[in-house]
């Protein structure tokens, strides 16, 4: 069964004759683990996104599973003992997209430090009592230990000496955000739900009782508008969450609840800084922030900003601020790094979907439109009472007088909780209000596309994924890049690499992938391949230039564009990456030099 652009069109018929039981809107992370519960139940489900699914924050993270071990100095036990119990979970349903990898700790006797070493043992200690580390046969290895400062500046000697006080080393784990959103909806897809990207909803329709009973959606790629009608419309919009509300005419619009804010990460070469391990210290700027620095296929990404957002949700940039707040740190905790703007090979941004911990001033959110976002890499609390950094990254789950419910907050980390409470809420209202007879399911049972192998012994079965492709043709570097991308469905990735010729520009690795995401993973634009299916925009620089020209020419040949569609691909995607890289902050560096 395909999932692609011929498959959408099939789609769109039964949207517009089947009346579902659940809408949702939203194919982010939070909408596409619902997607995928929801059609595991056998409910008649669809999920609609306004642009790539994981296009808003769900491909914007720091890319990790963790439970937040920062939010313990706030006292978020709740938060922390759901996401921190998560990860193992995530791990098995996605053991190709999430991987065990302890951190290392630092701690500096700095102002406004988040642990000191007292602290940091306790802390560590509870998180891995939360996460049962010790009673788990294969995770016990990864109970967590502190080390002195001797200790730390073996593991890491590039670290700053002064004030270096130890450090502590406790288990977290990797992640591939957009890939385990794709993963999510290629399974729910597999399950039966309608899964459709570049269809917004635009207008939340009523029945006679003046209940939500649809919406009406705009088809991003045609420009048609149509009613979706169901009996339960949910939204998952994330940050945009307020907005959607507002398609909602009995919703009070005076009402938000989000404070959006973002978040910058940056990628350098690892011949310019090449971190062991990955590592979370505190900014040292007496922010309450705290810092990422982790290795990835030959980069080293770091981040992130955490400021309070009133740009457009849809296209989030790093601003010279963002980039002038993450150098200081970087060059001051690694003071032989010297990381400058044109070390930058390229970044990310994303805005994170909290909830206000007390509703923002009714006037603010209207003036959202027109403020330019905040200019500034440290917390910036402007007229709310916390600093952003201090808002819990809990979820919110609403449903309103019309019935429209809104599942908001939270972190990648949980959305499998998350689900799991908006499906106690669904089926009780289903099997109450429709005499329906749903059950929920455990989705921790429910291994997402992809994981269709042991996650006890994930590396191993990569490994032999990997064997796999190579001894179909593909090269060891590519074999081992896809098998960590498409996990068990490599096999079908390489089912015709012998009577493939890779494309001009392109691996066969990279042609196979390609194919293998236009027909089975709804891959439409370059951008849906090159930064979301594939890391390749943010942690490819030096061949992207090349791998670009061969995937736009295949998809120009696969989707039948005309010489202009090819040609406003080709200017799109040169502008997703130079964007990436920063050239306009170089541009602007130059000219003031
Ligand atoms: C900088 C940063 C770092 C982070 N790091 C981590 C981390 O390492 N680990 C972690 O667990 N969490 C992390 N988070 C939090 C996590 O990324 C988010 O909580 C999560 O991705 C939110 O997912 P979501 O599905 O709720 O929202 P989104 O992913 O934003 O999805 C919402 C979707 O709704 C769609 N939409 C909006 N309006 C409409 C409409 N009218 N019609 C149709 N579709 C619509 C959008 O296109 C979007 O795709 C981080 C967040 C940020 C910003
Ligand atoms: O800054 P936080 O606490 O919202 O977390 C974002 C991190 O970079 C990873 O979750």
């Amino acid at each position: 069964m395909t999932f692609s652009i011929k498959s959408r069109a099939e789609e769109i018929k039964k949207l517009k004759t089947r009346r579902l039981d659940l809408l949702v809107i939203g194919g982010g992370i939070t909408g596409a683990g619902l997607a995928l519960q929801a059609s595991a139940a056998g409910m008649r489900t669809a999920l609609i996104d306004m642009q790539d699914f994981g296009a808003g924050t769900s491909s914007r993270s720091t890319r990790l599973v963790h439970g937040g071990i920062r939010y313990l100095k706030s006292f978020d036990v709740e938060v922390v003992s759901e996401t921190v119990q998560e990860r193992a979970i995530i791990q098995h349903v996605a053991p190709h997209v999430t991987r065990p990898d302890p951190m290392l700790l630092p701690i500096y006797d700095e102002p406004g430090t988040t642990f000191s070493m007292f602290s940091v043992k306790i802390a560590m200690d509870l998180y891995d009592r939360l996460a049962g580390i010790n009673k788990s046969e294969y995770l016990k290895k990864y109970a967590n230990y502190t080390l002195d400062k001797e200790q730390v500046l073996k593991l890491e000697p590039q670290l700053n000496p002064e004030n270096l006080a130890g450090g502590g080393v406790y288990l977290d784990y990797l992640n591939n955000d957009s890939r385990l959103v794709i993963e999510n909806i290629k399974k729910a897809h597999d399950l039966g739900g309608l899964m459709v990207s570049r269809m917004k909803a635009v207008k939340v329709l009523h029945n006679q009782f003046g209940n939500a009973c649809g919406v009406t959606v705009k088809d991003m790629i045609s420009g048609e508008e149509f009613d979706v009608k169901a009996k339960i419309v949910l939204n998952a919009s994330g940050p945009w969450s307020d907005f959607v509300k507002d398609l909602d005419d009995k919703h009070d619009q005076r009402k938000t609840q989000m404070r959006p804010t973002k978040g910058v990460h940056l990628v350098v070469d690892q011949s310019r800084l090449n971190v062991p391990k990955p590592t979370y210290f505190g900014s040292g700027t007496n922010d309450g922030r705290m810092i990422f620095t982790i290795p990835r296929d030959g980069k080293t990404y770091f981040g992130t900003t955490d400021t309070d957002f009133k740009g457009d949700l849809t296209h989030p940039k790093v601003d010279q601020g963002d980039v002038d707040y993450l150098l200081k740190i970087i060059n001051k905790k690694y003071p032989n790094a010297h990381i400058t703007l044109d070390d930058v090979e390229s970044s990310w941004a994303g805005v994170r979907p909290l909830v206000a911990e007390e509703p923002a001033p009714v006037d603010d959110k209207k003036k959202e439109e027109e403020k330019p976002d905040v200019v500034s890499g440290a917390s910036d609390s402007g007229s709310h009472k916390l600093t952003a950094s201090q808002v819990s990254r809990g979820s919110s789950l609403k449903r309103a007088d019309d019935g429209l419910i809104t599942l908001a907050g939270g972190k990648l980390t949980d959305y499998r909780k998350m689900a799991d409470g908006a499906m106690k809420m669904i089926i009780e209202i289903m099997n109450t209000q429709y005499a329906r007879d749903f059950k929920p399911v455990d989705s921790a049972s429910i291994k997402v596309s992809g994981g269709d192998f042991d996650s006890n012994h994930a590396e191993e079965e990569l490994e032999n994924y990997a064997k796999e492709a190579i001894a179909a043709g593909v090269d060891p570097v590519g074999a081992e890049k896809m098998a960590n991308i498409f996990g068990s469905n490599t096999e079908e990735v390489i089912a015709n690499a012998k009577d493939t010729k890779p494309i001009a520009g392109l691996s066969l690795a990279e042609t196979l992938s390609l194919r293998y995401s236009m027909e089975n993973e709804m891959t439409l634009t370059p951008e849906d391949y090159l930064f979301r299916r594939t890391n390749n925009l943010l942690f490819n620089h030096d061949e992207i230039k090349n791998v670009k020209a061969g995937v736009i020419s295949e998809m120009a040949k696969y989707y039948d564009w005309t010489d202009d569609q090819i040609k406003d691909y080709t200017e799109k995607t040169n502008e997703l990456i130079n964007e990436a890289e920063l050239d306009y902050l170089k541009d602007a560096a130059a000219v003031e030099a």
